[in-house]
């Protein structure tokens, strides 16, 4: 079976083919350190009719999944500048995150500063990016921090994400998770990462997740949701391409594929079955929806296969922070080291890099 036949829907949907691994090769680099970033520039999603038929019929293919991912390390071919200017772009895409039951303000007004300020202005200088504005993609935090967070990002144009709805479990009643989304965009968030309830999908009560996505779409208001589907704990590949698709029907500016609190978080493998949903849901509606891989993501070579993987299965656009982000606590610093050691043949400590 071919890697376009990879993820089989009972619909009249066709997948883009694959581009072979060559044409990555020579691709030029996504231009680097894209300055104004502008975090909502694709058109936004808009829900669609509850409808079974988009994804009953999802079939995964398991070993040709597996095999197309297998491939992946063979096709992360950029070297050199070219990899210092991915690293840059994936730092433009990074949702610099801190969730833990011990933050506090003044964690999380370093955290923004870092945001400001994610490589350090002599590394930029001699990558030769000394005027650009470079800066990560979004900050996000507890609702707790929502408002601490807005205010140390005044002026810089960096959204707040808050993470929402009971976050991480999602177990609280569906009345307060409204509210707490509408809570935190009245502190400022403009992004709201929510955790669907995963007994839905274990149960299959797909109308209820639809119902479900479309409340939290709608408490929102123009705040951008991303879906987190805790796919670690979905247990089926095809559990997955299902709530993806629901999800996106419902109105998800985003699905993401984890809270990073699950024993498994972000994998190529969800990450393959995810995006060919996307591609999926594009076909069907026009609309693209943007993916997030979150949890674990702390290496920059990571980050490079998750470049990869979006290019090459949904294109170019995908690797904007409109479409593409990856949320992490500590990739930030990785590839601060991966490019001081481009500039100067040395790597530091990790505790020199000791937020991000
Ligand atoms: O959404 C972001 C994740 O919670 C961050 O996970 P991480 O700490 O493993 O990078």
């Amino acid at each position: 079976m071919t890697s376009t036949s990879l993820v089989r829907s009972s619909g009249a949907v066709r997948s883009r083919p694959t581009p072979p691994a060559s044409a990555v090769a020579a691709l030029t680099p996504a231009a680097p350190a894209a300055a104004s970033t502008q975090p909502h520039a694709a058109a936004r999603n808009t829900a669609q009719p509850f409808d079974s038929g988009w994804f009953e019929g999802i079939r995964v293919n398991l070993s040709a999944a597996e095999r197309r991912v297998a491939t992946l390390p063979g096709r992360r071919s950029v070297k050199k500048d070219a990899q210092a200017g991915w690293l840059l772009k994936a730092i433009t895409c990074i949702d610099l995150t801190t969730l833990n039951g011990d933050d506090t303000a003044e964690r999380v007004r370093r955290l923004c500063a870092k945001a400001v300020t994610p490589v350090r202005a002599d590394l930029l200088a001699a990558l030769g990016f000394a005027d650009r504005t470079l800066h990560t993609g979004a900050v996000c935090v507890y609702h707790r921090f929502v408002s601490t967070a807005v205010e140390a990002l005044a002026g810089t144009g960096i959204p707040v994400a808050a993470v929402s709805t009971g976050f991480p479990a999602g177990l609280i009643p569906h009345e307060l998770k409204l509210k707490e989304i509408e809570a935190s965009v009245r502190d400022g968030a403009s992004e709201i990462d929510i955790v669907i309830t995963r007994e839905h999908v274990l149960t299959g009560q797909w109308q209820k997740l639809y119902d479900e996505m479309r409340d939290f779409r709608s408490a929102a208001g123009n705040a951008h949701v991303k879906a987190i589907l805790a796919t670690g704990e979905l247990k089926t590949l095809r559990n997955v391409a299902k709530a993806s698709m629901v999800c996106m029907m419902a109105g998800a500016d985003f699905i993401k594929t984890s809270t990073g609190k699950e024993g498994v978080n972000a994998t190529p493998l969800v990450t393959l079955v995810m995006l060919r949903m996307i591609r999926q849901y594009e076909a069907r509606t026009g609309f693209r929806v943007g993916y997030k891989p979150a949890g674990g993501v702390s290496t920059a070579k990571t980050a490079l296969d998750y470049q990869v993987l979006m290019k090459e299965e949904l294109g170019r656009a995908w690797l904007e922070p409109d479409l593409f982000r990856i949320g992490a606590s500590t990739l930030l610093a990785d590839i601060e080291r991966q490019l001081e050691h481009h500039v100067t043949g040395r790597y530091s400590a990790f505790n020199r890099h000791p937020i991000g």
